[in-house]
């Protein structure tokens, strides 16, 4: 568990954690979410004692990092990707490391597997791309096989394999009972691989809750599915928990089916289908309007750009 206790860091008039207030369970995936400049990589480099808080605490399986005899054991984090000697091959880099903790070599081979490096581990790191990059350093904060694994936008880089393959990864972990922590600033990424979630803007806590309850206040899970069969749909899909509304005739919004119960049913059925589309743009709304106060830099709406451009 990780218990950050009215932490607060100011450089100089600047506030960049505000009396920050929050716990990470173990058994789920957890994931840190703010806009550009809230504060997250503050708050994270203070959960590993890289930067002293200004005030309040923080402990990390129920003591201060800097307390723990091998930290790389407790916690492991990725937050700097690109911290590699470019000089170095992945399998030295991760060797170094594995040496300061007294880790078996044999440690090392099993993280090169698994984060899908086997290929690679005798090319320098500094001619990884930014994937792999990323895939080096999620292998490195798995090396001493931690309880914790926090990771600062550990899909940033990645393509969309990639992506699938962290989501796995980390639910695997959450699912061994360890304690998972993820940054990111994009909210829709963050909700198909989190359990839970910890917002902030402008160093402040603004929500903490379960990605569920986020998606439900924020409209539900809908999906929208479109066919010219729209009212033989709605009773085929029609059940104890489906709410179902349309815009048209042709168009429906499903909730409470994912798409591919929907598409299965509309295939038993004969139902041709135009669009079946997972709706996500209300989720990164509602983040937009959670955080829209704490946005450091507003980008002026594109009309107004192209106005004054004109
Ligand atoms: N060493 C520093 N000196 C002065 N200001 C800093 C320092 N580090 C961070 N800040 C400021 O503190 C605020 C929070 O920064 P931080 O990097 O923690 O945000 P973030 O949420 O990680 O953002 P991003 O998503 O862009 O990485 C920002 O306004 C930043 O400019």
């Amino acid at each position: 568990m990780i218990d950050v206790h009215e932490l607060t860091k100011r450089y100089g008039d600047k506030t960049a954690v505000d009396r920050l207030s929050f716990t990470v369970q173990p058994g789920q995936v957890t994931g840190f979410l703010g806009p550009n400049g809230a504060g997250k990589s503050t708050t994270m480099r203070m959960i590993i004692g890289l930067d002293a808080p200004t005030s309040g605490t923080v402990t990390v399986g129920g003591r201060r990092y800097a307390e723990h005899a091998a930290p790389l054991q407790e916690i492991g984090t990725l937050l700097e990707a690109r911290s590699v000697h470019p000089g170095r091959t992945a399998f030295a880099h991760l060797m170094a490391l594995a040496r300061t903790h007294g880790i078996p070599r044999s440690r090392v081979d099993e993280v090169i597997e698994l984060a899908g490096l086997g290929s690679v581990a005798h090319k320098r790191a500094g001619a990884f791309s930014l994937g792999m990059g990323q895939r080096l350093g999620i292998a490195a904060a798995l090396l001493g096989d931690p309880e914790i694994v926090m990771l600062d936008e550990p899909v940033n880089g990645l393509d969309p394999e990639g992506v699938l393959w962290v989501r796995q990864l980390l639910s695997g972990l959450a699912a061994e009972g360890r304690t998972v922590m993820l940054s990111s600033h994009l909210m829709s990424e963050t909700a198909l691989i989190a359990d839970h979630l910890v917002i902030i803007g402008r160093g402040r806590l603004l929500a903490n809750t379960t990605v569920d309850a986020f998606i439900e206040n924020a409209g539900g899970r809908g999906v929208k599915v479109a066919t010219a069969e729209g009212e033989r749909l709605r009773l085929l899909l029609s059940g104890p928990d489906v709410t179902i509304t349309s815009t048209t005739a042709e168009e429906l919004v499903v909730s409470g089916l994912d798409s591919r119960q929907i598409g299965a049913i509309a295939v038993e059925h004969g139902v041709p289908l135009y669009e079946l589309t997972p709706q996500t743009v209300s989720l990164e709304e509602a983040f937009m309007e959670l955080t829209s106060d704490a946005v450091e830099y507003h980008s002026a709406p594109a009309d107004t750009a192209r106005r004054r451009a004109a």
